[in-house]
Formats: structure tokens, C-alpha cells, sequence
């Protein structure tokens, strides 16, 4: 791939600076070598060569189909990720990835909303009609020329850091399935969660694909079938209940976006310190508006902030 290789050339290779600060060091790096971008609010840095691959040659398990309700198909890696790497991946994204906590109205029937995302989010990828050039701005994929689109304006698109790109390549050559996208959610305690949808949109082209790994506290990946049209309420199905655990993966397939609804729900009383999670989704975005859309949903344009070791939460970064 020869575009990786310019873009690691450019922007992979600089020389950590000794630590003078108490924030870290962190598991799993150790070779001193950063991923930069200019849309990045900081540099995050790569995994060592070993983690590297060891990712290349996981699953530990293989998955096993779940296909026996109507409409539903998943994979499930359980896990894809051993537990002592999982653990310490888990810890690794937290402290170098920067994340944001989005807010945005919605407009329903003239009726507009305020809504606050109820946990920490982050995006890095590009949508199939553009790639990154050497100097990190997006160019067409087939003609090469500088793409000025204002669905690429307000959020520049950033790339795929390396300690996520180890990972995506990991799922594509498991899966078979292409990903340009990847979104993380950071679930800081039980509070944090997402309610009921499926991500059915017309950016991601029909039956999407769409790679979801877990890491940190298990939480519960509820399923449950969309409303069967009139007539065919019959066609029985029953909600499902995944606790997923630290290191899973699992890959949503076929029609389980368009027919199927997925949420994690929050978990209250002595469940809910639980010491967070991870979830990373690595999908397929067609077109500009899945580009638009990722960045305002999951970046957005408040401030940035980064996971503080010694706090033991989500600072504002001055940068
Ligand atoms: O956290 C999870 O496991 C699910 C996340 C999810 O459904 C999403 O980001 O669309
Ligand atoms: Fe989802």
C-alpha cells in the first residue's frame, strides 16, 4: 500500500521527547514512534512493533455464527482480543486518544431539542471517494486532484492514527470486509450509554458491514427486531442480551442494521462504576455526507478533551 507508507514517512516518525510530565508511561508503546496530523489536537502515539504484531495475528478465538433469529446476522469473536492485551489496549486508547462529549439540536415536527451524547466519542477516517494525500488532506481516489467539498470544511477528516489502523487491518483480512471509518466511544461509567438504533445509514449502502470490538468493563449489548409491518407481527423474535466482555468482537452483518435495533444501556447502583469501556466500530462510508456526518456526531465542534492518569477522568486539553 503505497499511500501508507508516504503518509507513515510524513507524519509516523518523530522521536519521543523523555517524559517529563507523571501521565503515563503507558503499556504498549515503547518504540517512540507518534502518529501526527494537523487535524489532530495532539500527537497519539503508535503501538510497539510487538503489539503490532501480535494484532496482526489475532483472533484468539474464531467467531461463531448467530443467525437464528429472523433477519439477524452476527459474528461473534468472544474474544478477538486476549484479556491481557485487551486490558492494556484498553488503558493504551484511553490516555492517547482525544475525545469529545458532542452536543446538537434536532428538529421533529417543528419541535427542536437539545441533545447531550451520553458518553465520550471520537472519529478518525475518510469515505470511499477521497484517500488522504502526503500532507494529510483528502484528494480524490480515482483522479488525484484536491478535493474542495464543504462536507469535508468544517470538520477536517483526520486520518486513521497507527494503533487503530494495526487493529483495522486485523478485521478487514479476518472479516473480508472493507473499512474506512472508525469511530470509538469511551463509556466512563454506567451513566454513559446509547439508546436504541441501528446503523442503517444510506451513506453506508445497503446491509452494511460493521466491526464492533469491546474493551474494558463487560457491558450489555442489547438486540431487539424493528416492528414487523401489519400482518406479520407473528414472525416471532426474541430480544437478545450480549454481555460483552473485554477483547470481544462483534461483527454485525447482512440485514441486521435494516432490520434489527442495537443499544447498550446504562446500568445503575453498585454496577455502575465499572471503570469504563471502549467500544471501536470500524464501518464502510460510501460517500462525502457519511464523511459529514461522523465528524459532526462524533467530534462536533465543542472542545477537546483527553483522559488525565492521575485525575482519573476526562480534562479539558489546552493542548
Ligand atoms: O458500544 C457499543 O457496543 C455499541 C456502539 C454503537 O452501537 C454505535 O456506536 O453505533
Ligand atoms: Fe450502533
Amino acid at each position: 500500500m503505497p499511500e501508507k507508507r508516504t503518509l507513515d514517512a510524513f507524519f509516523g516518525v518523530t522521536p519521543k521527547k523523555p517524559r517529563t510530565d507523571t501521565n503515563g508511561p503507558e503499556p504498549l508503546s515503547g518504540d517512540g514512534l507518534k502518529s501526527m496530523h494537523p487535524a489532530y489536537p495532539h500527537p497519539i502515539t503508535d503501538l510497539s512493533l510487538s503489539v503490532s504484531k501480535e494484532i496482526a495475528s489475532l483472533p484468539a478465538r474464531p467467531g461463531k455464527v448467530i443467525n437464528d433469529q429472523p433477519d439477524l446476522d452476527l459474528l461473534y469473536f468472544e474474544p478477538y482480543i486476549p484479556s491481557y492485551l485487551a486490558k492494556d489496549l484498553f488503558k493504551f486508547l484511553r490516555q492517547e486518544l482525544p475525545f469529545y462529549r458532542v452536543e446538537y439540536d434536532i428538529n421533529r415536527g417543528g419541535l427542536s431539542t437539545h441533545i447531550k451524547t451520553p458518553r465520550w466519542t471520537t472519529v478518525f477516517g475518510l469515505d470511499d471517494t477521497s484517500i488522504f494525500n502526503e500532507a494529510g488532506l483528502p484528494i480524490d481516489s480515482k483522479t488525484g486532484v484536491k478535493v474542495s467539498d464543504k462536507k469535508y470544511d468544517t470538520i477536517p477528516p483526520r486520518p486513521i492514527p497507527k494503533c487503530l489502523e494495526d487493529l483495522r487491518l486485523s478485521t478487514e483480512a479476518v472479516t473480508g470486509c472493507k473499512f474506512n471509518f472508525c469511530l470509538v466511544n469511551y463509556y466512563a461509567s454506567g451513566a454513559d450509554s446509547i439508546s436504541y438504533h441501528s446503523d442503517d445509514e444510506r451513506f453506508l449502502g445497503l446491509d452494511p458491514a460493521i466491526a464492533s470490538f469491546s474493551l474494558g468493563a463487560r457491558r450489555d449489548f442489547m438486540l431487539k427486531h424493528k416492528p414487523f409491518p401489519p400482518g406479520e407481527e407473528d414472525k416471532a423474535s426474541k430480544p437478545l442480551k450480549l454481555p460483552l466482555a473485554s477483547g470481544d468482537m462483534i461483527l454485525m452483518r447482512g440485514t441486521t442494521q435494516s432490520k434489527w435495533l442495537h443499544s447498550i444501556p446504562k446500568r445503575t447502583g453498585k454496577n455502575a462504576e465499572d471503570g469504563g469501556r471502549i467500544n471501536i466500530t470500524f464501518r464502510r462510508a460510501m460517500v462525502k455526507g457519511g464523511t459529514e456526518n461522523y465528524y459532526n456526531y462524533n467530534v462536533g465542534s465543542g472542545p477537546v478533551y483527553r483522559w488525565d492518569s492521575m485525575k482519573k477522568e476526562m480534562m479539558l486539553w489546552k493542548g
